[in-house]
Formats: C-alpha cells, structure tokens, sequence
C-alpha cells in the first residue's frame, strides 16, 4: 500500500512504537489518528506531529481502548473528520502485572474489537474499499516468556487471530490485509525497571535484561518502525507474521501449508462486532 492520501488509526499512539508507526505514516503522505487512554501526552505527541505535517494531517482522540463504545465512537469520529479509513494499526499494549485481566483486556480483547472495527469500516463487501490492517504482537507471541506468560498468551492470540483474518477466505470477501507483527524487547517505556520492587519482581527483572543483554540489547524504535513500513509498501503479504530481532533484522515465521486456515467456514461463523 502506498500511503500517500491514505488515513491510518493507531492505538496507544502517544509514545513507544505507536508514535514511531504514526511518524513515519505522516512522513509518507498519510493522515493519521491517534487514540491513546494517556490524554495528556497524546496532545502533546500530536500538537508535536501537527507542527511538523499540518494540522489537518492529525487528529487526537482521547481513547481507552477496552472501553467497546469509546472505540467505536472514535472510530466513527475519524469517518467523519477524514471522510476515510484505509490503515488501521492495533498497538496499544500493557506489559505483565498483577491485574491479568486488564492485560488480557488491553493486550487481546481490545485488538479483537479493533480488528472487527477495522474490517466494519473498511471490508469492500460492506461496502468498503479494502485496507491493511497490522497488529503489534511480540515475539512473547511466537516464544515462550516465564517471566510474562499472561502476556505472552495475549500475544499469542493476537498472531492466531491476525493470521486468520489474513487468510484468502476473508480477503476475498474483504479486500482487507491482516498482518501481526513480532518485535523482541524494544528500547520503549513499556521495559520493566532493571530494579525491582519485591524479590520475586528483582527475579524477573534479572531474567528480563539478562535476555535483553544476551541478545545484544534493546531494539530502537526506529528498527521497528523499518519493519513496519516494509510489511505496509508488500501487498503480497496477508496473514503475515513479521519478526523483528537483533540477531536477524525483520523476517517472516515460517508456517506449513496449514497456514492457509481451514478450507471451509460458513459465513455464519464469522465474528460480529
Ligand atoms: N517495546 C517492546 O519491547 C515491545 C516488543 C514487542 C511488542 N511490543 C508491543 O508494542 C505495543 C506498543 O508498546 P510500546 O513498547 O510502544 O509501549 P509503551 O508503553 O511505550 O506504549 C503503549 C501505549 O499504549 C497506550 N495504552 C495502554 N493501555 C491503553 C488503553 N487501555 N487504551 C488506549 N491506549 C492504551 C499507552 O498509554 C501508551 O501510549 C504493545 O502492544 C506492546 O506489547 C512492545
Ligand atoms: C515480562 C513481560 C512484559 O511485562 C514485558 C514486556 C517487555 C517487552 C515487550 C515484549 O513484547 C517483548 C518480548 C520479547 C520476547 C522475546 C523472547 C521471549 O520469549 C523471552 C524469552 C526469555 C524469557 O522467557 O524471559
């Protein structure tokens, strides 16, 4: 896809990657969306970017992510202030703490919704014109993480459900890409502290960063961002699982021939918003 014209939606666009995915759509020609639950700060990102691309490139929607009607809402806000909606990059993510569920909520549930959302708005046999739709996953969703497996199981059902939307069955009714991306641990606020507050926390931590040091240190955002950009211009990838690791750069998880999903589904099975 090329971006120039287009309109994307970021979620937890405020900071990390999500600011890093946002810039480098705004300096392709996109108009962009920002939904972050961190108000303040996703003013500041945005009167920062809109300084740089226009005013009328970006637009901030204050946005919790696990709330269904603020989702939708914004949704509906960016239909109305950009007359479109071509990209839709589900981002925002919390790392492992004691609230499993909020985890579970932010990490996967919310991606689910703004993976339908993204589809009800954009599927050409809703009267759409197709899209690309890119979810953030992690390499906790393709690994084992003892040290986040709440995490790691919210990241894994991210792949799962990127990869089955990113199947020739929904795309020949969509025209919608659905792509998961992997990164490992990427130099964001989202890294836990190197010191910790309990012992149990410092045992984590000190696994944490002794992966991160093993693997030649933290990604910068920037690297990630290149594989973004890459998975958004390739048009032949749908249901694509980017990596993006020190060791390797950005590749592709290998799948069998079962990567092309079931070879039967009725329509009726098909989530509903
Ligand atoms: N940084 C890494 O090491 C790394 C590696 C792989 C994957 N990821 C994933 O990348 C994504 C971005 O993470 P990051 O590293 O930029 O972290 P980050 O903490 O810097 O940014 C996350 C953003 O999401 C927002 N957010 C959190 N909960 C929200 C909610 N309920 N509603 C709306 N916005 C919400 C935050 O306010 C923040 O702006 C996450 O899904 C994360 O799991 C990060
Ligand atoms: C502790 C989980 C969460 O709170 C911290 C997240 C920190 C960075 C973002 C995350 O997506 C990156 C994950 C990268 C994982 C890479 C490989 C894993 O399998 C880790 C393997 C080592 C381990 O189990 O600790």
């Amino acid at each position: 896809m090329k971006l120039s014209g287009k309109v994307a939606v970021v979620t937890g666009a405020a900071q990390g990657l999500g600011r890093g995915f946002t810039e480098a759509m705004l300096q392709q020609g996109a108009k962009v969306a920002l939904l972050d639950i961190k108000v303040l700060d996703g003013r500041k990102t945005t009167k920062e970017l809109a300084s740089q691309h226009g005013q009328d490139k970006v637009l901030f929607l204050p946005c919790d992510v696990t709330d269904k009607g603020q989702m939708e809402s914004a949704f509906q806000q960016v239909l109305r202030h950009f007359g479109q909606l071509d990209v839709v990059v589900n981002n925002a993510g919390v790392s492992e703490h004691g609230n499993w569920e909020m985890v579970l909520d932010v990490n996967l549930r919310s991606v689910i919704h703004g993976t339908l959302l993204g589809l009800d708005h954009m599927s050409r046999e809703k009267g759409g014109a197709g899209g690309l739709i890119i979810n953030i996953a992690s390499m906790a969703g393709l690994l084992p993480m003892f040290h986040g497996p709440v995490y790691a199981a919210t990241k894994h059902g991210v792949v799962g459900l990127s990869r089955s939307y990113g199947t020739p069955f929904h795309f020949a009714l969509t025209g919608v890409r659905v792509c998961a991306m992997c990164p490992t641990m990427a130099d964001t606020p989202i890294q836990p502290p190197r010191v910790a507050s309990t012992p149990e926390e410092q045992l984590k931590a000190d696994a944490h960063w002794a992966y991160v040091d093993n693997q030649g240190g933290l990604l910068q955002v920037s690297e990630v961002v290149d594989g973004f950009l890459q998975l958004v211009a390739d048009d032949s990838k749908n249901g694509a699982v980017m990596r993006i690791t020190k060791q390797k750069g950005v590749d592709y998880q290998p799948y069998g021939g079962g990567g092309q999903g079931v070879p039967y589904a009725s329509r009726n099975t098909r989530s509903k918003l």
